[in-house]
């Protein structure tokens, strides 16, 4: 075992199950991500402690797509932070791929979150003054990437979120859903095996917000996981499973028995559209 993989009586006991359960497979894989008894206390003015997570555990395994809920202020940005290497607990444990997270020394963290972790964020945080293929090529610029080969993987990742046509377009001049989709290709850039999405349709009108999660979706059926935090139950139904947040604690955790289709919904939509300007030219015949 290496120093910082975790001891057996540690492990998720899922994981510990699944070597005697053979026939599980999926079970028998390594979480991406395990933490156990995960807590934050934030301290206001030297005197008042913020206890923003009250030792949460929590287990995800690759391919999962997990929808983080709960009301404002129960922990879910705290712990997409901490998930993300972006902050430290005041306790508990986390093992990011089988590694002890705060074993790591800030330079190892910072390469382990650029190489397995893309963020999304609300806000899509792109530069106003760059175009889209500039977007995405930025974090490859910081990996040393040579200049052909970033320019080339951004062409691609654009392809993937159906924006091979809007390359050379600045954040600007494109809408709030493509500008989100930039956001997506650019957090794929370095190949990560985890997403990370905090309100990601939180800007977004819903039909666009659909848009958005076709586009998760997709990218989870091809292997990512993703961890997505939202308001919206509606959302969370495009996940395979739900987790609530209350208070700093988890207090449900639940699989989607049958998650909705958002690249269906889109194309019903769509087609009703078609439909509809159809029945105006008719009309106006
Ligand atoms: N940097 C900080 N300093 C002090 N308190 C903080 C800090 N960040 C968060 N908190 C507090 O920790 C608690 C959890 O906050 P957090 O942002 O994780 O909640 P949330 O569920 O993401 O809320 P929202 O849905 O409104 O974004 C809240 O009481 C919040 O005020």
């Amino acid at each position: 075992m290496q120093a910082n993989e975790p001891p057996i009586d540690k492990q998720p006991t899922s994981q510990v199950v699944a070597v005697a359960d053979s026939a599980n497979a999926a079970q028998q894989r390594q979480p991406v991500i395990a933490v156990r008894d995960l807590a934050k206390t934030y301290r206001l003015g030297g005197k008042t402690n913020v206890y923003a997570l009250r030792g949460v555990s929590l287990d995800v395994y690759p391919g999962e797509f997990v929808a983080v809920m709960g009301p404002s202020g129960s922990g879910k940005s705290t712990f997409m932070n901490l998930i993300g290497c972006l902050d430290r607990p005041t306790s508990g444990e986390y093992w990011l791929a089988g590694k002890l997270v705060s074993r790591l020394s800030s330079d190892e963290l910072a390469i382990m979150r650029n190489r397995l972790i893309g963020f999304v964020f609300q806000g899509f945080n792109l530069l106003g003054r760059s175009t889209a293929i500039q977007n995405v090529g930025l974090p490859m610029v910081y990996a040393g990437i040579p200049k052909h080969i970033r320019e080339l993987r951004a062409r691609k990742l654009l392809q993937l979120v159906g924006l091979g046509a809007r390359m050379n377009h600045k954040p600007s001049e494109l809408s709030g859903g493509q500008q989100q989709r930039v956001a997506i290709a650019r957090a794929l850039s370095n190949g990560p095996s985890l997403l990370l999405a905090d309100e990601p349709t939180g800007n977004l009108d819903s039909r666009t917000s659909i848009e958005i999660m076709a586009v998760m979706q997709a990218l989870n059926e091809q292997g990512l996981t993703i961890v997505l935090v939202t308001h919206e139950p509606d959302i969370a139904n495009y996940a395979k499973r739900q987790v609530v947040f209350r208070d700093g604690r988890l207090i449900r955790d639940e699989p989607v028995l049958q998650p909705n289709s958002a690249k269906d919904e889109w194309m019903a939509l769509v087609q009703s559209t078609n439909e509809d300007e159809g029945n105006i030219k008719e009309e106006h015949s």
